[in-house]
């Protein structure tokens, strides 16, 4: 378990439960790029034509967007820790859950944005779920505003897919000059390009294709972010293979609106936490023999 270095600029960090479940992170971005539960197959998209990379977020896994969620300031699109080089702060723990810690601080902030801050991101990896928190602690004299999000693209077969949990939720439409809508259905499709700033949302958003559900649960962060470039801007990407929009969607913890306020000495925590809850088990003894 530990760090895997794959030349002098790339890192990855295994994590493996005693379950066999297992996750892999970069230290660019403390992205993670895979998450594989015993028995299943990997929940996380991540572009073949975006290996993690110094200096650029890949396309897939789950970037981490401070202190600017989008281009909603004057900062890079996301802001710039997602580019960034993070630390791995304690050894990788194995067990039941196996837990990681990353870390990187106001030392990566771009000139334009001058103020002291600490971000950890505590990867806590159970069986058949995986834990993402994200502590942004302000190490200055003065208050600072900011927004974030984990943009975790999970894997799913979008012709099938549903979102249940957004029910009656407020949204930003992206793609219509933030206008504001109230999601009618209690099950959300997605057809094409789609890109919304859910408000307010509850703690339980549920995922599933034909293959499996899945459960997306966050603390801390207000909002939800629905993404997926569609066939066109998929193409444009030139960083995934256009068709695969049809293989991903985007969910993303986020605190948008409003920004988050952060006095100095506070710590602010926001977490995200994927499940995919155990299929139940085959058991022969339960079949109902023909002619019983
Ligand atoms: O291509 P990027 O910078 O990773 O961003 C991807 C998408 O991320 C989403 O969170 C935004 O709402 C979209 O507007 C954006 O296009």
């Amino acid at each position: 378990m530990g760090t895997q270095s794959a030349g002098t600029d790339r890192a990855l960090v295994a994590l493996r439960n005693a379950a066999g479940d297992q996750a892999i992170f970069s230290l660019h971005g403390a992205q993670l790029l895979s998450w594989k539960p015993a028995g299943a197959g990997d929940q996380i998209y991540l572009s073949a034509l975006s290996p993690p990379t110094p200096g650029k977020a890949a396309r897939g896994g789950t970037p981490v967007c401070f202190p600017q969620f989008a281009e909603r300031g004057p900062l890079p699109k996301h802001g710039f820790v997602r580019t960034a080089r993070w630390e791995l702060v304690a050894p990788v723990s194995s067990g039941a859950v196996a837990e990681a810690r990353f870390q990187v601080d106001s030392g990566a902030s771009a000139p334009r944005w001058d103020h002291a801050f600490c971000l950890v991101l505590v990867a806590r990896l159970g069986p058949g779920w995986l834990e993402l928190q994200l502590q942004a602690a302000n190490t200055g004299r003065s208050g600072f505003d900011f927004t974030a999000a984990l943009h975790t693209y999970l894997a799913v077969d979008v012709p099938t897919a549903r979102l249940h949990g957004l029910q009656g939720c407020e949204y930003e439409d992206n793609l219509a000059a933030l206008r504001r809508e109230r999601e009618p259905g209690a099950a959300l499709a997605v057809t094409g390009e789609i890109d919304r700033v859910y408000l307010q949302v509850p703690p339980v958003l549920r995922l599933h294709d034909a293959a499996a559900e899945r459960r997306v649960v966050q603390q801390g962060f207000t909002d939800a972010v629905v993404w997926n470039p569609g066939p066109a801007k998929a193409a444009q990407l030139g960083d995934m293979p256009p068709a695969d929009w049809e293989r991903m969607v985007c969910i993303e913890a986020a605190a948008v609106l409003p920004p988050v306020h952060l006095p100095p000495g506070k710590t602010w925590r926001g977490l995200q936490r994927l499940e995919l809850p155990q299929l139940p088990q085959f058991d022969p003894a339960q079949v109902t023999q023909a002619g019983a």
